[in-house]
């Protein structure tokens, strides 16, 4: 569908699904009168954190859900490392769907399973030639990378703490190796000590792996912290796209308030802060 995307010599086209691994256009979703996106436009750059937020409902996790082909949108085209997602079946196999892994809201972790096992479903799923002995060294891999205990592996969901179901679901999505992740709101339920630990292990995630994150969020500080721009939902569309700074040029009436609200204000100052206190300790050191 490259050659349908408005404004770009064909050249541009065929690197698109390289540089911009996801890219959006003119996208409608609608559950019957309500209309949840219309004619909305996004390109996500190769190896950027690109934080998405919006008011309460204003669609985000559906933007998402047709991304990786759950949501069937009304009319619209989504490209996912040039690969047509809208045209696709949700479980055709069209080559790019063990190139993305899945952080859901909460975890969404199997209760009946443990850590690794939960890691080894989409390895089975995709690879079932794979044998249980390289499974089981993949899934202890996966879980020491996100941070959690080897021990942890044979646990189940109910024994772990939410910040350590957030990096076994984080273990998860990595699974396949993936080149793009999406996380749905990551920092949820977590205290402001463990949602900055899983910023941290993100960014680093990210530029370790050469990573490409879709981040949907409310969390601010995780904004300020690790994401390299934003994309502002509201009005049905995307309405903004950029870093902080230059969303805070933007005149629109939601963005002002969120990016120049109170608490704003206090995650600039955190920011701020940390940033003086890392230039404090490497003039030191
Ligand atoms: N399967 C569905 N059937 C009907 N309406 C739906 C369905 N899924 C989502 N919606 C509606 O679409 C709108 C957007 O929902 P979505 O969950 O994407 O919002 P959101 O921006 O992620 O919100 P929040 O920040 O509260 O999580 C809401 O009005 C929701 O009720």
């Amino acid at each position: 569908m490259s050659e349908h995307i408005d404004n770009e010599t064909d050249h541009e086209a065929a690197a698109g699904g390289e540089d911009y691994p996801i890219r959006i256009r003119g996208l409608t979703n609608a559950f019957g009168d309500v209309t949840v996106h219309e004619e909305l436009d996004l390109d996500v750059r190769r190896g950027e954190i690109l934080g998405v937020v919006g008011g309460s409902g204003t669609g985000k996790s559906v933007l998402m859900r047709s991304i990786i082909g759950l949501q069937m949108p009304q009319s619209g085209e989504i490209e996912v490392f040039g690969h047509n997602i809208t045209e696709a079946e949700p479980d055709e196999e069209i080559g790019v769907r063990n190139r993305w892994g899945i952080l859901f809201q909460g975890g969404a972790l199997f209760s009946t399973l443990t850590v690794a096992e939960n890691v080894q479903v989409p390895l089975k799923q995709f690879y079932p030639e794979l044998s249980q002995k390289l499974l089981n060294e993949i899934a202890r891999y996966k879980v020491v990378l996100t941070g959690l205990p080897e021990e942890a592996a044979s646990k189940f969901p109910s024994e772990l703490s939410g910040g350590m179901k957030k990096r076994a679901g984080l273990a998860r999505a990595l699974a396949l190796d993936p080149e793009l992740l999406f996380l749905d709101e990551p920092t949820a339920g977590l205290d402001p000590i463990g949602g900055a630990k899983f910023d941290e292990l993100t960014r680093e995630l990210t530029d370790t792996l050469g990573l490409t994150v879709f981040l949907i969020t409310h969390d601010l500080d995780t904004l300020y912290a690790i994401c390299d721009r934003v994309a502002v939902l509201a009005d049905k569309k995307v309405i903004a796209v950029g870093t902080i700074p230059e969303l805070l040029e933007n005149e629109h009436p939601w963005i002002q308030e969120y990016f120049n609200g109170p608490r704003a204000r206090a995650a600039t100052a955190t920011h701020e802060r940390g940033k003086a206190l890392d230039n404090d300790a490497s003039g030191k050191a």
